[in-house]
């Protein structure tokens, strides 16, 4: 079972539990013994009535009490540690293995079944590795040396333990018959009910502008009440139990009680013995009962699991390159070259990109444009190894960026994606992420930051809040508008001096002033750095020094603005949608 191997590094707290709970155990299994002789001997006994005796007696068994106490209270100590620290383990190894995953690899598992896996999963592993600890290993030690009480102090009894235990397998057996199917959907509707909590959350504005909070609330108590359907027909079935088990019990102390009188009668039985021999049938029933519960509900655990580790031994497409290659000191720096590169979605039916061919210079600004879904942004994905290209290849500064270690990569890479996403803190621990990922020790941090942030056009933005550089940032970036969520995202990437820069569509929520600024300012501040700019508007890339124009994943020209506007339909098509033929220097009817 997987779930035993979660306790690999544990083993020195394993058998310090194992020796408490068999110091329990054995404390436990001396009471009865006592109490038989108690009666035996101080009650209807030599010494009947002996308040020396019983009082020497009550505190032998006292002893035992207080030893199996302490050892129970240690025993569980020490089992919720480990239990504990499986599950931070587990917790981080899930999301250490998430950093890592590629956008598919997430959508393979979905983000709401991710968190699921990393919380809730790992709390079923973390409770059964407590029972499992504490009851798996208490419960044969009981079992075991209260069977062989019994069959000393028999006197021809031992058939009803034997009947009740049939009893107890019978009753384990239907209840988890009934429920085992329930225990395996239950995860996927804790996933279902998580997914649309999260997919809500996340387009509430939408939600309510178009007024549908009561179909949302309709679809998620769909879900929230198969959810609810599922536990309460286990948590029924499950409260089933203990009184069954009590009956059974009792059933089975009043058929001692009935069958040992006779044998007490007749002389063949003392009081005393018959009475430890209910407290010792009840220990096997007890016994029983936990090892049969435990080993139908560890398939339950085992389907967490299974869960968990389904995400732990996914094989990222995109790693970390065994022996790393950095491009040599004397290399052009700043030169992407995409070498005919084409690229397809896993499982998708067709490439989205193919045959791609251009190269960024340093202090140049090569632009992609193309209509909706031609493949922009999936193109410069490939810049920072978001994904490896199906066919040709992607090198900066002469060295394939397979060959070279991802750290290095995205240190010499700026990216900024369509949505430039913003963390909970301030306006300087987001602007100094990355620089900080890249060890970045400058000995006037804020001035480098600021600079970036200057070059964003954002300084305005810092400028005019009380707290400057650490003014408050909600998470996601929540209050701030978008045009600054994008300037900001810039900077971040500015911060970390790439030789290429990565703007996927950045400039969208800007207005044509401040877009034209930040051109201007990036032309100015960072000649130096290859600037490669995905972008809808024409305006935006009139000036670039090259634009590639993608149609349907496809190269269908290269050149400058106006080179394009002679030779190129689809981008003279495109640039006659936005601009006049004024604008566009073009005769009137051309
Ligand atoms: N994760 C994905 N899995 C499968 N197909 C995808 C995925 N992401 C994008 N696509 C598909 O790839 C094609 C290109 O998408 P992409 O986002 O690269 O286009 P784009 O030119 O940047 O579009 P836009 O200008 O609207 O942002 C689209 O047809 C899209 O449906």
């Amino acid at each position: 079972m997987r779930i035993f191997g979660l306790l690999r590094g544990h083993v020195a707290e394993v058998a310090a539990v194992c020796a408490l709970l068999l110091v329990q155990a054995l404390c436990e299994l001396s009471l009865p013994r006592y109490m038989s002789d108690i009666v035996n001997v101080g009650v209807v006994g030599a010494q009947a009535g002996n308040a020396a005796y019983l009082g020497h007696m009550a505190l032998v068994m006292l002893g035992f009490c207080v030893g199996s106490l302490v050892a129970a209270t240690l025993s569980g100590l020490v089992a919720s540690r480990v239990a504990a620290s499986v599950a931070r383990d587990l917790r981080r190894d899930v999301f250490a293995k998430v950093m890592s995953f590629s956008p598919a690899e997430v959508n393979r598992f979905s983000q709401s079944s991710l968190i699921t896996r990393c919380t809730n999963d790992v709390q079923q592993i973390q409770n059964l590795v407590v029972i499992l600890l504490r009851m798996v290993m208490f419960a044969p030690v009981m079992g075991v040396v209260a069977v062989v009480q019994v069959v000393g102090t028999g006197g021809g009894l031992a058939w009803i333990v034997g009947a009740a235990l049939l009893a107890v397998l019978g009753v384990v057996s239907v209840l988890f018959s009934l429920t085992m199917p329930r225990f395996r959907v239950m995860q996927s509707l804790v996933d279902r009910v998580n997914l649309l909590a999260r997919e809500m959350l996340d387009g509430l504005m939408t939600i309510r502008a178009f007024g549908r909070q009561d179909h949302e609330l309709a679809r998620f108590d769909a879900a929230s009440g198969d959810l609810r359907d599922a536990q309460l027909f286990v948590n029924r079935a499950m409260t089933l139990m203990m009184p069954l088990m009590m009956l059974v019990m009792n059933v089975a102390t009043v058929a001692i009680v009935w069958f040992g009188s006779h044998g007490v009668a007749a002389g063949a039985m003392r009081a005393g013995d018959m009475m430890a021999f209910i407290s010792y049938a009840m220990m096997i029933v007890m016994s029983f009962l936990i090892v049969s519960m435990v080993a139908v509900i560890l398939p339950r655990a085992e389907v967490s699991v299974g869960r968990v580790q389904e995400v732990l031994s996914v094989e990222p497409a995109v790693r970390d390159p065994e022996r790393p290659v950095a491009p040599a000191a004397d290399a052009p720096r700043g030169r992407l070259v995409f070498d005919h590169v084409g690229f397809r979605y896993p499982d998708a039916e067709g490439d989205v990109v193919s045959d791609v061919s251009f190269a960024t210079a340093p202090g140049k600004v090569t632009a992609i444009v193309g209509s909706t879904g031609s493949g922009k942004s999936t193109l410069v994905q490939l810049a920072p190894r978001l994904y490896d290209p199906t066919s040709g290849t992607v090198t900066l500064d002469g060295v394939d960026a397979r060959q070279m270690s991802l750290a290095d990569l995205r240190s010499r890479v700026g990216y900024v994606p369509q949505q430039g996403f913003l963390f909970s803190g301030t306006i300087r621990s987001n602007v100094a992420f990355g620089a900080a990922a890249a060890g970045e020790k400058d000995p006037r941090p804020d001035e480098g930051l600021l600079r970036a942030i200057d070059v964003a056009q954002a300084a305005e933005l810092v400028a005019e809040k009380d707290d400057g550089l650490d003014a408050a940032i909600a998470q996601g970036g929540t209050n701030v508008s978008g045009g600054q969520r994008q300037r900001l995202a810039i900077a971040r990437a500015l911060a970390t001096h790439p030789e290429v820069l990565v703007l996927d569509d950045s400039f969208s929520a800007l207005d044509y002033a401040t877009d034209a600024r930040l051109r201007q300012a990036l032309a100015r501040e960072c000649a130096d750095i290859a600037v490669l700019v995905v972008a809808q508007r024409v305006a935006t890339v009139m000036g670039a020094d090259q634009i590639v124009v993608l149609d349907e994943g496809r190269v269908v020209g290269k050149g400058t603005h106006e080179e394009l506007l002679r030779t190129c339909p689809e981008y003279l098509e495109i640039a006659k949608s936005q601009l006049s033929a004024a604008e566009l220097g073009l005769e009137e009817g051309e």
